[in-house]
């Protein structure tokens, strides 16, 4: 994908397909700064632009990576290893949709391995990688459970994310405390209860 490429099905509109010069997006923070009510001119800001669009070229690194790639390294030499394998407490930075504020919070990640499995970083770098986009909680769920399935088509997946939306708790409603809770599992997850409660078990649900 080359860099101003948006992924398909992401860039929306006709407006939104092309990606705007370095410069257009400073310019736009300026904007914005002035929005807030300050004089983008003051020493304090002069380089907060070039920090600002930096500071997104990390938090939405995402649409530059694509996450089949970091499930393509497998292993099958795995000894008839047949249990569940687990990942939990995964810590992640995204930014709500609605808003562009931060979620955080932290992803389960279970599978139940069919012939292979993968590299247990892994699990962590495909959550980074859709996390480093514009999201919602419930999509952001959905597409680490089913990227996990599609590539490496294991007994069934199960994914969890506790999560806090900065847009709920610093402005809004105000919710400080409030914490959102998504899943999704799939096949042996999904259809047996005792697979499901091991799961939840083991990242003491
Ligand atoms: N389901 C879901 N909702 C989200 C997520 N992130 C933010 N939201 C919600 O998206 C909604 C957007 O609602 P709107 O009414 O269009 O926006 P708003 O006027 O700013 O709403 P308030 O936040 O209630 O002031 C809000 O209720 C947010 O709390 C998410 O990941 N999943
Ligand atoms: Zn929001």
């Amino acid at each position: 994908m080359n860099e101003h490429a948006l992924p398909a099905g992401r860039a929306g509109n006709d407006e939104g397909a092309g990606r705007p010069t370095r410069e257009e997006a400073e310019e736009a923070v300026r904007t914005l700064i002035r929005w807030a009510g300050d004089d983008p001119r003051r020493e304090g800001l002069a380089d907060t632009p070039s920090r600002v669009v930096r500071a997104y070229e990390d938090w939405f690194a995402g649409y530059r990576q694509d996450p089949a790639s970091v499930l393509a390294r497998t292993f099958s030499e795995i000894a008839k290893y047949d249990e569940m394998v687990i990942l939990k407490d995964i810590p992640f930075s995204s930014h709500c949709e609605h808003h562009m504020a931060p979620i955080q919070g932290k992803v389960h990640v279970g599978y139940l391995p069919r012939k292979r499995v993968v590299g247990i970083s892994k699990l962590a770098r495909l959550v980074q990688a859709f996390a480093r986009r514009l999201q919602i909680q419930e999509r952001l769920t959905a597409e680490i459970a089913d990227a996990l399935q599609a590539e490496l088509q294991p007994l069934g997946v199960a994914v969890m994310i506790e999560a806090t939306h900065a847009c709920m708790t610093t402005r809004g409603v105000h919710a400080r405390e409030a914490v959102m809770t998504t899943s999704r599992m799939l096949g042996i997850f999904r259809e047996n209860a005792k697979t499901r409660a091991e799961f939840l078990a083991a990242i003491g649900k």
